[in-house]
């Protein structure tokens, strides 16, 4: 009975003994079955001869002169391309320990001499047969190995991308929810004088362009509103503004807010975070404060601004990266390129379309418009009902120089409407109005003067309700760092 799947291609079989008799008898026994039958006679020939042409099954003598069996075996095991090539040893040894190291060394079978027909068939057949589900099992195995390794480099790669999504648009909805809350504050520029009227003309020629802009004013005059505006008015408008405050964090975490890091680059950098660059791809990014942008920063900024590249921190790749740019300052950048504090060449491709903004002193006319607008606001935020504005509050207010300009304009608008106690709007002034007309003083004297005198007002609380922060419509993190910055200190 023959047991193999496919008898039409016959079995190869090497027959390796030193007894021409043994080999003569073995292979007729074999090709009188059908199987191709190959003789060999020294221990020494088997390997190379095995290795031109592998035979299906080996049938191997022990006792032969030279390399004798059990090394022949040793050696074809021991070979990646042979080792899979099932021995049957052929011995006349009966010794039990014999046929125990003939499975040691990798045997898989044993027939003892004088060989019977029927035994040496029998044994050929199984081995082969068996032979042949083993490879099939393998080709199985590798087969579903192969699928499985696929499978979970599909896998891998989708979780990275969903990751990187989920990370992208956690960002880009708290953006678009400060937006949101943004636009219900203000979502109009106020004011009619020829001055401001001006400046938005000069805002709708560039918003449409990818032109980087510096904002430049005073603090309170409405820059961000102008950033905003350019955003709005432009082709990304439907992608977030993303802002970031130069003077909000402190010199070490500016780097990585704005170019991102890697998991462990630096010391709490406990997760990979995306950079604000990266975020505001395709959009706009407004750098708040440019002035305050430590020196060593300034050529990585220029950079992505000239090439659109940067690396985030703890990672060499290069991004790029397509970012519209507007930045704003309350500080004279010129004279500060002057003392070297701010790179000359940054300067320059940030300040191709410079925007100034002029202080609410030079635009009195719309102080009147402001004033009406923030007492709505206000009276509808604190349910009030306020009917009339005297019009000396009016003048009052039109003559008050405010250092802190529409900011501090909308603060004593706020304060006044919470403290008026019937219809009739009372608004109080600050005594000594901070006189910026000083020409002895310079802006970083005036802000620090003026802060320092709202602190005192509120017995130096920074925070909550009855805070300076909120008078001066800066975050408390703000207002502090303003005041590290310009040694505040409580007397
Ligand atoms: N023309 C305007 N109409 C209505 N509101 C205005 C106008 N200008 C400024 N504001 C309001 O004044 C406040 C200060 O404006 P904004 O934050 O834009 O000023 P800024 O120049 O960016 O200030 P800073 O230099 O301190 O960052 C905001 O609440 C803003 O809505």
């Amino acid at each position: 009975m023959n047991i193999r799947q496919t008898p039409e291609t016959p079995a190869s079989i090497l027959i390796v003994d030193d007894l021409p008799d043994n080999l003569r008898l073995l292979s007729d026994i074999l090709q009188d079955q059908g199987y191709l039958v190959r003789l060999l006679r020294q221990g020494e020939m088997v390997l190379p001869s095995v290795l031109s042409l592998p035979p299906e099954l080996i049938l191997l003598d022990i006792m032969m002169p030279g390399m004798d069996g059990y090394e022949v075996c040793q050696q074809l095991k021991t070979d990646e391309r042979t080792r899979d090539i099932p021995i049957i040893f052929l011995s006349a040894l009966e010794d039990i320990a014999d046929k125990v190291k003939a499975f040691a060394v990798g045997g898989v079978d044993y027939i003892t001499k004088p060989f019977q027909a029927e035994e040496v068939l029998a044994r050929v057949q199984t081995h082969l047969t068996l032979q042949q589900y083993r490879a099939h099992l393998a080709e199985l195995v590798d087969e579903r190995t192969r699928e499985l390794k696929h499978a979970n480099e599909q896998l891998q790669t989708a979780l990275a991308e969903i990751r990187q999504l989920k990370d992208q648009l956690q960002v880009e909805n708290l953006y678009f929810r400060e937006e949101i809350k943004l636009e219900h504050n203000f979502d109009e520029i106020l004011g009619q004088s020829p001055l401001l009227a001006y400046t938005l003309f000069k805002v709708a020629q560039v918003a449409a362009t990818d032109t980087p802009i510096l904002i430049l004013g005073e603090t309170g005059v409405g820059k961000e509103l102008i950033a905003r505006a350019i955003h709005h008015a432009s082709l990304r408008k439907d992608r977030p503004l993303v802002k970031v405050n130069c003077a909000a964090l402190p010199a070490h975490l500016i780097e990585s807010e704005l170019f991102g890091h890697e998991r462990g680059s630096f010391t709490g950098a406990i997760a990979k975070r995306i950079g604000r660059f990266e975020l505001a791809d395709g959009a706009t990014l407004f750098l708040d404060e440019i002035g305050e942008l430590p020196l060593e920063l300034q050529p990585k900024l220029l950079r992505v601004i000239q090439e659109g590249e940067f690396e985030r921190l703890g990672n060499s790749r290069t991004l790029k990266v397509d970012v519209r740019l507007l930045a704003a300052t309350n500080r004279n950048l010129e004279a500060e390129v002057h003392a070297k504090k701010f790179r000359q060449d940054l300067y320059y491709r940030l300040a191709v379309y410079p925007l100034t903004i002029p202080p609410l002193r030079e635009r009195r006319d719309d102080i009147p418009l402001l004033v009406q607008a923030f007492v709505r606001k206000f009276s509808k935020k604190h349910g009030k009902l306020i009917e009339t504005i005297p019009q000396a509050t009016l003048t009052a207010l039109q003559q008050y120089a405010w250092p802190g300009n529409v900011r501090e304009l909308e603060n004593v608008i706020e304060r006044a409407v919470i403290t008026t106690p019937d219809h009739i709007l009372r608004v109080e002034l600050p005594e000594t109005p901070i006189a910026i007309t000083e020409p002895t003083k310079t802006l970083e004297t005036v802000e620090r003067d003026y802060i320092t005198q709202v602190l005192k007002s509120t017995n130096w609380r920074i925070e909550g309700p009855k805070g300076a922060a909120l008078i001066l419509g800066l975050h408390p993190n703000t207002l502090r760092f303003r005041m590290q910055k310009l040694n505040i200190k409580r007397s």
